[in-house]
């Protein structure tokens, strides 16, 4: 306004205005405030796991360099009972309370690291669900849902922990490591040196090991996410599986899955199991030099009794942060191998954003729809061409039929209408814009679907009817009522014991079956759409739902273009237009009456053959047409 409006009087702004502005910024601020500190909590909750993760090391390691001093007070104060005593008392009690005070840092260290944890892996989920529903439909062509939800659970999972858990344990050990090895170097560096001759062979059998091991568990996860989509297919289609009778082959094809990722999982445990066998040797081999040399030392009376005990606990240490370090390690590439496809998901653009760089249209939708030379093929089947410039207009508030022999393409035109797929070639437009440059948000709300396979999700009808709606959760009850009665089925929903809230189980199945899908989405026309695409819509419906639902689409037709895609006389009879897609084309399109009178018109054999398959004769299809009056 400041920059805009220079000349603005500022007394003439109403209260209203500078209520709403001020409610505004307050807004504004209590939003910032919240995000700052949920930052800081956060921050802090790190911070302060790295804190106590410094105080259990420290007392850890500082435990053997204060019973080595109770080892010389023992042999130093000799036979006097009583100074031994009191020496021994006061080092002890002061010991334990600083062992006290390194138990509960690492207990709070292991909390406050699983609680974060966790959170990472959270949040590492629902960055991983988002960039999965933001990808086009294509990428749903080429990856399956069983392995994305592969992903989603197993991967992550692994990935979090081997980030989380695993890094907590990991830096304590790396700590203790560092902090034994400097404490072994200050109690006898002569004696340190020749122990950690060790350590540099050990090093690049860790680094052979990791790289096996991160290989082969990207092969694994890969593994797994195929025997996950396997049983994920057959589950969701399992009344196909039992018309079969294909449960035991089914479980045969499962299990070859799951062998292979045993297979996989018998190499892993092999190379883990070698690497751990010879890390443990070369612990005990520390041990055992220590001994060997300090005892030398010791009878050369450069070392003294609580000297070498403190070296060797300090040795004991070191041998288990580097059992830790290598487990840390084996999680952490297995944590990458996992990963590598999880970061390929977070990463991957999807070829159409989904709002971004987008605009509304000026004016009013009206709902003229216009194909001009449009070619396509789906990006799984490049050489399979669906359309080649196909042409097309459906003037604004017409209906539409498009009719054509299976497969060639009809639903295709719907999913290029939704923007589901992109043309090769060509535009599509929508009152003259190019749909690529529409909102692609504004565009799927202005047209209404009603596809061949309806799907319900599992909650209750209240929530799946108001699932159409732009904002779910401004859908009053009377909205829902009004879009069910106009859909005909208010009737048939209420004579269920709980209603309108019913809950429906998975793909709506609790329902009675496929009719009840139609119409169930058929409610989700809430939001009123300009545009209705309607794919195949009564294919499925017995006689008397068909004359309902026919008689609830005449009134929701009203006022909207309409692109019918049928194959039945009756669903199409109040079209004002058919087109008939051949050979990647529109091969006639006209009035129906006219195409049906033309003999040697595609429409008409089309609808022939239709009526022969009913057992009727060619003169049904003249004598009954309806007329569009
Ligand atoms: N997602 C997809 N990926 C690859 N090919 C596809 C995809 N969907 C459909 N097809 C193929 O595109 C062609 C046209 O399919 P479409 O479903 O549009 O035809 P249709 O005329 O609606 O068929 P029907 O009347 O049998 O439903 C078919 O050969 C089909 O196998």
């Amino acid at each position: 306004i400041w920059k805009n409006n220079r000349g603005l009087n500022f007394r003439k702004l109403n209260s209203e205005w500078i209520c709403q502005s001020s409610l505004f910024s307050c807004l504004f601020v209590h939003i910032c405030t919240c995000v700052f500190l949920v930052i800081l909590i956060s921050l802090c909750i790190r911070l302060a796991a790295v804190g106590f993760l410094t105080v259990s090391s420290t007392v850890t390691m500082s435990a053997p360099f204060f019973l080595g001093k109770v080892i010389d007070t023992i042999y130093s104060t000799g036979t006097d009972i009583e100074t031994m005593t009191a020496s021994l008392t006061s080092l002890c009690i002061m010991l334990t309370g600083v062992f006290l005070c390194g138990g509960a840092a690492n207990a709070a260290r292991v909390y406050l690291m699983e609680v974060s944890g966790q959170q990472i892996i959270r949040n590492l989920r629902g960055s991983i669900f988002m960039s999965i529903l933001r990808q086009e439909v294509a990428f749903f062509d080429k990856n399956r849902t069983g392995e994305l939800i592969n992903r989603l659970s197993a991967d992550s999972a692994i990935v979090g922990r081997s980030i989380t858990d695993n890094l907590s344990d990991g830096l304590r050990a790396v700590a203790q490591a560092v902090a034994g090895v400097s404490m072994m170097f200050y109690v006898s560096p002569s004696l340190a040196s020749f122990v950690l001759l060790i350590v540099p062979p050990m090093a690049a059998l860790a680094v052979i090991y990791g790289r096996y091991l991160r290989s082969i568990s990207k092969r694994t996860q890969d593994a797994l996410a195929q025997a996950t989509q396997l049983a994920e297919e057959r589950i969701s289609n399992l009344r196909t599986v039992r018309a079969f009778g294909k449960e035991l082959s089914e479980v045969n094809a499962y299990k070859q899955k799951a062998d292979f990722v045993l297979s996989l999982a018998k190499k892993e445990a092999k190379m883990r199991a070698g690497f751990f066998g010879v890390t443990g040797l070369s612990g005990n081999l520390m041990i055992l030099s220590v001994l060997y040399k300090g005892g030398l030392l010791m009878a050369n009376h450069h070392m003294t009794v609580g000297e070498l005990s403190s070296f060797l606990m300090y040795t004991f240490w070191v041998g288990i942060s580097i059992a830790g370090l290598s487990s840390f390690y084996s999680e952490l590439m297995k944590g990458f191998g996992a990963g590598a496809r999880l970061w390929e998901l977070l990463e991957r653009k999807p070829e159409f954003p989904l709002d971004e760089g987008h605009v509304l249209p000026p004016e009013q939708l009206k709902g003229q729809l216009e194909f001009c030379n449009v070619s396509f093929a789906y990006p799984t089947r490049k050489e399979a061409h669906i359309f080649q410039n196909l042409n097309l207009l459906v003037p604004a508030g017409t209906i539409m039929a498009v009719v054509g022999p299976s497969g060639s393409g009809k639903s295709s035109l719907v999913s290029l209408l939704l923007r589901l797929y992109d043309p090769d070639s060509g535009l599509i437009t929508i009152d003259g814009h190019d749909i690529r440059d529409l909102n692609p948000y504004w565009l799927r709300a202005h047209i209404g679907t009603v596809s061949q396979e309806p799907v319900l999700f599992s909650c209750s009808i209240r929530d799946n009817i108001a699932y159409g709606a732009t904002d779910p959760d401004a859908v009053t009850t009377e909205d829902i009522y009004r879009a069910a009665k106009v859909a005909n089925a208010f009737d048939f929903v209420q004579r269920f014991p709980k209603g309108f809230d019913t809950v429906v189980g998975e793909k709506g199945v609790l329902l009675s079956g496929r009719t009840l899908w139609w119409k169930s989405r058929f409610y989700s026309q809430i939001s009123n759409p300009k545009i209705l695409l309607l794919d195949e819509a009564t294919s499925a419906l017995d006689s008397e739902n068909e004359s309902l639902v026919q008689e609830a689409l005449e009134r929701l037709m009203e006022g909207r273009t309409v692109v019918i895609i049928a194959h039945r006389l009756s669903t199409i009879k109040n079209a004002d237009t058919v087109a008939v897609l051949d050979q990647r084309q529109i091969a006639e399109c006209g009035n129906p009456t006219e195409l049906l009178s033309n003999r040697e018109g595609q429409f008409r054999k089309l609808m022939e053959k239709q009526s022969h398959e009913k057992g009727k004769g060619a003169e049904f299809i003249l004598e009954p047409y309806p007329q569009k009056e």
